[in-house]
């Protein structure tokens, strides 16, 4: 079956946390529609750039885009930006049932509100029903989490290129469903909350209330639990209700009670969560700012009970959250994740072909403030990857010297910031087609000496996380410690503070793809790598992807 959508791109004022602010939408939307297929469809979107004055093009994040690593999106990358007032079309195949996302991959647009949910169902079998999954359950939702700027991303990305560096800050308001409140205009409206002035002062117009989940009792929900935060990694949880994990990135995981879901940038869960809970009465959903200082209002949605008055606040106060700096219950979560039985269709390669151990630095490279990864800070070229290296255009990149492959593990203290300035390059690893290619990510201390939290997501491939440790991986030592009997598959995997992560994957995707770590400000600041393999093994490139830098002279 194709899906066929046409999507209008525009700047229009919105109201998502009740104040007024430019958003980039989707047929005037932000978030946009959820897009819904079956394994095996075809997707085509055809994109018309009414922006006026920006640029953009849209990521299909956590497709893998096998035969189509043209239609992935990444400025750039793999394709020409979508200029003001041109059209284009993403046609790709969704070959894996799960949970999975779009959003803009020019600059920081992501920041702006071009995002949405795509979900993938599992495919059909000739009774009518569907493919078994490993689990069962009612109805579904899907809960798409955000933060939100009230700062435009043009400004937030002038800030970051100049010097001193300007950053972005903490966000103004976190978002579920595209919905939150601006702590100002925050109303409780609970009977233990009362007293809150904001309850008395008028909601700004455009104002919505908050995100409802309405829950029959007994009933089981899948929640398609995603988050595309520019900076925040958050903890989700719903009053009262333990959920189940059983899907990560599109993978079956074994099943994992939490109370809460820990969630970073990028990543998406499917929860199981039983209405189990007193029906008379509803309850908040809340998500929560943590691994950075907690300087914004948690969101709250709302399960209702049918037959209670969805608008009715829970009787509870609004929740706190976690303690935003626990970093042993994130990081005993992320060890947590099994691969589902199910799903071992694809066993762990016993060991790599080559094997890259990337340092994550903060640096002052020419003036700004950037992030490199051994040393090396990511510039995109004018002219994309994809095209320059299909094509054979030579010094259309970096394509002089290979990036490093590792970095001075020995000596290296990862506890101090790098006294070394590094380099802005536009740098290819080349992978041999089919080769299995081993990632350990190294975290340090940033310039302000506080170690953050990093979701490093692939493009084009799924990985296996073999292992997250402390402090600084030894390559003599630690590769023993790699999971190879039921790691997890993902896309997106979160480096702890001071820690590494380990991941495995096989480079059978012809194609280039980026790797790099999903937090907007820091993409733009330099924090990611490219990969290429199997180029020229790549169908006959299309001439929309064309049009910048040397691609614009081409036949
Ligand atoms: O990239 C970043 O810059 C600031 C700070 O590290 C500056 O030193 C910050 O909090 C980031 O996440």
């Amino acid at each position: 079956k194709v899906h066929h959508y046409t999507w209008d791109i525009a700047y229009h004022y919105k109201s998502l946390d009740c104040v007024e602010k430019l958003a980039v939408t989707i047929n005037g939307e932000s978030p946009g529609p959820t897009i819904h297929a079956t394994q095996g469809d075809t997707v085509v979107v055809t994109v018309h750039n009414k922006l006026e004055t920006e640029n953009t093009g849209i990521h299909w994040h956590g497709i893998r885009q096998i035969g189509s690593p043209w239609a992935d999106g990444t400025v750039g990358v793999t394709q020409c930006p979508i200029l003001p007032g041109d059209t284009f079309t993403y046609r790709f195949v969704v070959d894996r049932p799960g949970t999975y996302f779009y959003h803009a991959h020019y600059g920081m647009q992501r920041v702006a509100g071009l995002d949405g949910m795509l979900v993938v169902s599992s495919s059909s079998v000739p009774d009518g029903g569907v493919a078994a999954e490993p689990f069962t359950y009612d109805e579904e939702r899907t809960v798409l989490l955000m933060d939100w700027w009230h700062k435009s991303v043009y400004e937030q990305a002038v800030g970051l290129a100049s010097d001193p560096l300007r950053f972005v800050g903490e966000p103004q308001s976190l978002l579920i469903n595209g919905r939150g409140v601006f702590e100002p205009f925050h109303c409780s409206r609970a009977p233990n909350g009362s007293g809150d002035a904001a309850c008395n002062r008028p909601r700004p117009a455009g104002c919505a209330p908050p995100t409802l989940f309405t829950a029959v009792p007994r009933k089981t929900y899948r929640l398609r639990v995603g988050s595309l935060t520019s900076l925040s990694a958050l903890n989700f949880a719903i009053e009262g209700h333990s959920m189940t994990v059983v899907e990560a990135d599109g993978h079956y995981v074994r099943p994992v009670v939490v109370d809460s879901l820990y969630i970073y940038s990028g990543e998406s869960y499917s929860v199981l969560v039983e209405a189990d809970q007193d029906p008379s009465r509803n309850y908040w959903a809340a998500s929560h700012v943590v691994a950075r200082e907690r300087n914004t209002t948690s969101a709250v949605a709302i399960l209702s009970y049918a037959s209670n008055d969805p608008r009715a606040a829970p009787p509870t106060p609004r929740p706190e959250g976690p303690a935003w700096d626990d970093v042993t219950a994130r990081v005993e979560q992320s060890r947590s994740l099994a691969v589902a039985h199910r799903d071992h269709v694809q066993p762990v390669p016993p060991r790599p072909d080559r094997a890259l151990l990337l340092l994550n630095t903060q640096n002052r490279i020419g003036g700004h403030t950037k992030w490199a990864i051994n040393g090396v800070s990511l510039a995109f070229p004018a002219t994309p990857y994809l095209v320059s290296m299909k094509r054979g255009l030579r010094g259309a990149y970096d394509d002089a010297r290979p990036p490093p492959e590792t970095y001075d593990y020995r000596s290296y203290d990862i506890g101090r910031p790098p006294a070394a300035n590094g380099t802005v390059a536009s740098a290819v690893y080349r992978l041999a087609l089919g080769s299995v290619v081993d990632v350990v990510l190294q975290n340090t201390v940033a310039l302000n000496n506080k170690s953050e939290t990093h979701p490093w997501h692939l493009h084009g491939h799924d990985f296996w996380v073999l292992a997250y440790g402390d402090g600084k991986f030894d390559p003599e030592t630690d590769t023993a410690r790699f999971n190879l009997r039921d790691p997890v598959m993902k896309n997106t995997v979160a480096l702890h503070p001071k820690g590494w992560t380990a991941v495995r994957f096989v480079a059978d995707n012809p194609g280039v793809w980026l790797f790099h770590c999903h937090i907007e400000a820091h993409v733009y600041m330099g924090m990611g790598v490219v990969f290429e393999e199997g180029v020229d093994k790549v169908g006959r490139l299309p001439k929309s992807i064309m049009g910048c830098g040397r691609s614009r002279t081409l036949p």
